[in-house]
């Protein structure tokens, strides 16, 4: 990979016990780009983003994120808050983590809670309603709605997020990830449980957030046919190691890939292989 790095994964190694998950794991990520980390199931890719996001402390090596003013931050000795906070890096779950009781639009403002703390002093400001916290309110609740409508969910503001169709909600929880204005969004299995259509709807998203407002993605996917149609360089892990990596297509004529993949799950292998062309 040549070019600009956003994100330098060095050497990275995680163990568990006696299980290594990861093994000096050395990848980058360009900025403004698509970058999908695929590999069966156990190949260490969840693994990779806890120690990225900082929900997991590395065994070993290093893990750089360079911001556009030139400031580099070691991920790896921060904890996951800080990664938020500090280095501007925002992540989804594979299991949806929104708030079901609250409605769409607080979902997105609660995302926004660091900027409107910091607006209002760590409450006084805010409690007073100096006009310093009321203009950073209402640019809160203005990303807020910009979100929903790009999200196609702007009708659906003031509904509950737990009664959201599956697809609504796995989109609202991209918004309120982009709702903190992230150098680096990850995304950890977006694709899990939707429909074609869906999927479909998401690669435009996926795409939209990296064109239009130059965004920085990192993404683990099952799914072949989004990975395929919008991947910019895809890093291919089996094991706990880097077994490929390079353009969709690269990938996916690699041997090495298609052998990693014939190894457990025939459909999944199918799909390496068919798509993309
Ligand atoms: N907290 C943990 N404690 C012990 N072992 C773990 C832990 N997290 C992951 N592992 C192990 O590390 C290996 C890699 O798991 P990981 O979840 O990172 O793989 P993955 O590629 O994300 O898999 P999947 O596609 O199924 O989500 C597996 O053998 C898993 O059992």
């Amino acid at each position: 990979m040549s070019g600009d790095q956003i994100l330098n994964v060095d050497r990275l190694s995680m163990r568990f016990g006696g299980i290594v998950a990861v093994q000096e794991l050395s990848f980058a990520a360009e900025p403004k780009k698509i970058t999908a980390l695929i590999g069966p199931n156990g190949a260490g890719k969840t693994t990779v983003f806890n120690c990225i996001t900082g929900f997991y402390k590395p065994s070993g090596g290093t893990i750089r994120l360079t911001h556009d003013d030139g400031r580099v931050i070691a991920l790896e000795r921060l904890n996951d808050f800080r990664i938020a906070k500090q280095a501007n890096v925002a992540r989804t779950f594979q299991n949806i983590r929104l708030f079901p009781g609250m409605t769409a639009l607080e979902n997105l403002m609660v995302a926004q809670h660091n900027a409107l703390m910091r607006a209002s002093g760590f409450t006084l400001l805010g409690l007073i309603g100096a006009p310093v916290y009321r203009i950073a309110e209402k640019r809160a609740i203005e990303l807020a709605t910009e979100w929903l409508k790009r999200v196609n969910l702007l009708d659906r503001a003031d509904d509950a997020a737990g009664n959201f169709a599956y697809g609504d909600q796995r989109r609202l929880e991209i918004a309120r990830a982009m709702c903190t204005e992230p150098a680096l969004l990850c995304l950890d299995e977006p694709a899990a449980g939707l429909n074609a259509r869906e999927s479909a709807a998401l690669s435009e998203l996926l795409l939209s957030i990296r064109d239009e407002l130059g965004t920085s993605i990192l993404l683990i996917e099952h799914d072949m046919s989004v990975v395929m149609a919008i991947s910019d360089h895809i890093v291919v892990m089996d094991h706990g190691l880097k077994i490929a990596e390079g353009t969709p297509r690269e990938v996916r004529d690699d041997p090495k890939v298609i052998a990693a993949y014939l190894g457990t799950d025939e459909e999944e292998a199918i799909a390496v292989m068919e798509s993309g062309s």
